[in-house]
């Protein structure tokens, strides 16, 4: 890679099931004329999110052993160093973080790190925010408040789901977090891409008073990732019982994604939930030799035995 101007980063925050990838997504179709690179960070070990950016005309870039801004060091330094060294021409670089990331530690990187200084700016970090389950995570989850507070944008997404009062609601308990935080509402991440870039030129000085806020303000509590996988098809009738039940029961359940191989289907099957909410979409086509399920689910405390035995009661 070989430039003189600084490559822009912008740092992709918001709780687990926000919006992030939506947003990466729309950021690479909405300009075309940028080359970017993507940094994208799994919490836990399968990378389920490269297969989410459906977007072309984007080098992607897995981090998907450890939370990137825990083991900042090693393996941010040896991405972004993989990075300026390889051929790989681009002029944006986004980091999704995990869900459960403070993205102050990422933005330090670039902005003390005399090693990335020079060749790297910081843009800007934008957040983005479930409306639907927003106000409970900010009582949950402490990591939820400092991904707000860290953010030069939060992006209020999901607005389908919740009132015009409920919405007036949640940007009022956003602002008691952070005043003077622009916020947009918006659904499935589209919002006019000029308020996205160029964030830090407009408030670069916050960014680094918060970026001094000692490390111990960062936990990920009981937070845990787990992975189940499976060669055999899946139905997906089961399989969306079993989700209606369990959901509902397991409010400690906040996340789960996977790439499913189901029973008359041709195409991988993408399952999403957010909460109590779940969504199927529809993949690329297998390539018959590589069928496989592998679903990541991350929560609080989870039961690990409990869960993988419901999923495999879906097997067909
Ligand atoms: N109802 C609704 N769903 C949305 C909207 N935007 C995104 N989604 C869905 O929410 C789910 C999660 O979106 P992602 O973009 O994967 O969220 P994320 O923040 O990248 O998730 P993690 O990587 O797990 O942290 C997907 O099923 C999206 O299709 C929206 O405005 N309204």
């Amino acid at each position: 890679m070989q430039s003189n101007t600084p490559i822009k980063v912008t740092i992709l925050t918001g709780f687990l099931g926000a919006g992030k990838t939506t947003l990466v997504n729309q950021l690479i179709h909405d300009n075309p004329a940028t080359r970017f690179a993507i940094i994208e960070n799994e919490f836990g070990k399968s990378a389920i999110d490269q297969e989410l950016i459906t977007e072309e005309n984007a080098g992607i870039f897995e981090l998907a052993n450890g939370c990137i801004c825990c083991n900042l060091n090693a393996d941010l330094a040896k991405i972004l160093t993989e990075l300026i060294t390889s051929s790989y021409e681009f002029d944006h670089l986004l980091i999704e973080t995990t869900g459960i990331a403070d993205p102050l530690a990422v933005a330090a990187t670039f902005m003390f790190d005399p090693h990335y200084a020079g060749i790297f700016k910081l843009d800007g970090i934008i957040a983005l925010a479930d409306a639907l389950h927003l106000e409970e995570m900010m009582e949950k989850e402490a990591i939820t408040n400092q991904q707000l507070a860290a953010a030069h944008i939060v992006l209020l997404n999901k607005t389908d789901l919740v009132s015009a009062d409920d919405l007036q609601r949640i940007e009022a308990k956003i602002q008691s977090v952070t005043p003077f935080i622009k916020i947009i509402p918006c659904q499935q991440a589209k919002v006019e891409n000029e308020l996205l870039f160029n964030l830090r030129g407009k408030d670069y000085q916050v960014v680094e008073q918060q970026s001094k806020i000692p490390a111990t303000t960062h936990q990920h509590g009981k937070i845990q990732s787990i992975t189940w996988e499976s060669d055999q098809a899946i139905d997906l009738h089961k399989l969306e019982a079993w989700l209606t039940m369990t959901l509902q029961l397991q409010p400690n359940i906040y996340r789960l994604k996977g790439i499913l191989y189901a029973l008359e289907y041709n195409n991988k099957i993408i399952i999403q939930s957010v909460g109590q909410q779940f969504y199927f979409t529809q993949g690329s086509e297998w390539q018959h030799d590589s069928t496989t399920n592998k679903v990541v689910i991350i929560g609080n405390q989870l039961n690990k035995s409990i869960i993988f035995q419901g999923l495999d009661g879906c097997l067909a």
